[in-house]
């Protein structure tokens, strides 16, 4: 692979206006193609996207009917009815309030008797639809893409993996303590992510300085999973609270 290091950088004024931007993005893909498989991500960063689109959806003109979604990641050995899972982000977020089809809705599954053999499922589900039109992503602040944490393989598809200290003690805001933050999560792989057609990356806030600052300098390394999207020839990074 030779990286293309084109990212399009988008500044915006604050919270409101990134998720607005990064909404009207999808907004245009899904009136371009009714039947847009989109790539979904949760994590704070976003729920004002989410909020945004569900509003644009009320609005009245456009239908999620025909499209179909696929989320980045879930933990492991939680229950889809658990607040902090990310099944019960998305139906909160999103899913309850649009249109989209129940049997055209794909999460990880966190709680599999197989959980590897749910990860090869789950990339063939995505590749049978026809792999992903546009994806949403967030960046930890170690750089993680899904769950997908410095050192994963840039050619991992949908796997199992453990996660970073970094990455449960940013989460354990979810849960009552850090001892119910789970150990392992699923997470589309970094090459499941790299077939998407077009993706969008979301960054708000201070916290996430350094990992802005290491994508910005176009270094490719597997330490920093992110930086994989300079090899990807349709990012657009859309960014507030970090400069
Ligand atoms: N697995 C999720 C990622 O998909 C998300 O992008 C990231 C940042 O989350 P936040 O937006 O809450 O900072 O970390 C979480 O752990």
């Amino acid at each position: 692979m030779n990286a293309v290091t084109n990212l399009k950088w988008v500044e915006a004024t604050d919270y409101d206006e990134m998720s607005k931007i990064a909404a009207s993005i999808f907004v245009e893909q899904l009136k371009e193609n009714s039947k847009t498989v989109f790539g979904m991500a949760t994590g704070s960063t976003p729920e004002g996207f989410y909020k945004e689109l569900v509003s644009i959806y009320k609005e009245g003109n456009i239908s999620f009917a025909q499209a179909k979604s696929f989320n980045l990641d879930e933990y492991i050995g939680i229950n889809p009815s658990n607040e902090a899972s990310y099944h019960y982000y998305m139906d909160h977020n999103l899913f309850n309030h649009i249109d989209m089809k129940q049997e055209n809705i794909y999460l990880p599954t966190g709680n599999a008797a197989n959980i590897e053999k749910a990860a090869m499922d789950y990339d063939a589900m995505i590749e049978e639809a026809g792999n992903i039109d546009i994806q949403l992503l967030g960046i930890g602040v170690n750089g993680h893409i899904g769950f997908n944490e410095p050192g994963t393989p840039f050619d991992l598809g949908t796997n199992v993996i453990k996660l970073a200290e970094s990455t449960r003690e940013a989460n354990k805001i979810y849960f009552d303590s850090i001892n119910d933050v789970p150990t392992h999560a699923i997470t589309m792989g970094i090459k499941t992510i790299m077939k998407s057609k077009k993706i969008v990356l979301l960054i708000a806030g201070a916290a996430k300085q350094e990992a802005f600052d290491r994508l910005r300098s176009g270094e490719v390394t597997e330490d920093f999973p992110a930086s994989v999207l300079n090899y990807h020839p349709d990012v657009t990074v859309i960014y507030t609270g970090v400069e």
